[in-house]
């Protein structure tokens, strides 16, 4: 297996020539046969070879992942895809020194905006033709007596616990599908009328080998930056790096959603005074009842949860820096 170095040890490796394997999420946002072609045959004209396979059902992307990187026959696994599909294919990844490139595919593509990946598909695949490794390391979410998982779940741009998993966990999927974002900024007015905002429990070990304990409305645990699009909700956190902001947004009730929402939109989210956002090394939740912890925009794990960050990173393909 050959095994691309990271930058900058080698910021610009030979181009081409890369053994490609495409996992693809025909559910995705905004997958459309023909962009998908287009970045293909990008792809091949730029010397690589190039498999292709389609998930028919959640889940799918993580097993063919992993099948890939066992095989040991190819360089790249391409998400193409939204987040979700990124997260399934990172956790199949996980470990095994095979890259992940991303074609952006889906309704939000944070991690493609985080990671300056191209939405154009020629753009795309000279990114994974050509693009440089960048370390991507992913949080883990780990099983707990009360909610025991199949195995580690790993996440790469957030993991939310409250109002913002609440959301994600009831959001019409059949609408999503229709109207994209929209569904979300709907299913977020109408759920602030009835969720009666319990208040989240959390226990935030710090670098500095302290731990802080708060009680809030809603907690992320962000990896990266952004936050449903191209909304910064934690100026300080890098995929790059292997600790967490935790962004606690700590007063519940319908207008405060709003509040924290319009404050987001306009990039002013980490100035409220009730929002405070504290980095981590573990995190750990309760909330009353089992309600859902949200990864990468879908259900993961229930309440109580333990975010730990997983031990290796993921090379990520990004794009070459400019001569
Ligand atoms: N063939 C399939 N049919 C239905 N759902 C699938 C299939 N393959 C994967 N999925 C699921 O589709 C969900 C949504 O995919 P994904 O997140 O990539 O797109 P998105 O939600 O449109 O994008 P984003 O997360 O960037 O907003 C994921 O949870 C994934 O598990």
């Amino acid at each position: 297996m050959r095994v691309l170095p990271f930058a900058p040890a080698n910021p610009a490796p030979a181009p081409a020539q890369r053994r490609v394997m495409i996992i693809a999420n025909p559910a995705a946002g905004s997958l459309k046969q023909r962009r998908l072609n287009r970045t293909l045959l990008g792809l091949e004209k730029l010397g690589c070879t190039v498999g292709l396979r389609e998930t028919a059902k959640p889940g799918d992307a993580t097993l063919m992942a992993r099948e890939a990187a066992l095989a040991g026959n190819v360089d790249v696994v391409v998400a193409a895809g939204g987040d979700g599909t990124i997260n399934e294919v990172a956790n199949g990844l996980a470990g095994s020194g095979v890259a992940l490139g991303v074609i952006p595919l889906g309704t939000a593509n944070v991690l493609a905006i985080e990671a300056g990946i191209p939405r154009d598909p020629g753009k795309a695949a000279q990114v994974i033709a050509t693009g440089v490794l960048r370390k991507l390391y992913l949080g883990e979410v780990r099983a707990s007596a009360e909610t025991p998982l199949a195995g580690p779940r790993r996440f790469v741009m957030m993991a939310g616990a409250g109002f913002d998993a609440h959301v994600v966990d009831t959001v019409d999927l059949a609408l999503k599908r229709k109207t994209g974002k929209l569904a979300y900024v709907w299913c977020t007015v109408q759920r602030a009328f009835s969720y009666d905002f319990p208040l989240c429990a959390v226990d935030i070990d710090t670098p500095d080998g302290r731990t802080i304990h708060a009680d809030v409305a809603t907690a992320v645990v962000c990896n990266g930056k952004y936050y449903g699009g191209p909304f910064i909700a934690a100026p300080l956190a890098d995929i790059s790096h292997p600790t967490f902001q935790v962004i606690l947004l700590k007063s519940p009730g319908l207008r405060h959603v709003a509040r924290y929402a319009l404050a987001l939109a306009m990039g002013r989210l980490p100035r409220l005074p009730d929002v405070e956002i504290i980095e981590a090394t573990r995190v750990r939740i309760a909330l009353q009842g089992a309600q859902p912890l949200q990864a990468d925009g879908d259900t993961v794990a229930h309440m109580p949860v333990d975010i730990v960050m997983a031990a290796e990173p993921v090379s990520l393909i990004v794009p070459a820096p400019a001569a």
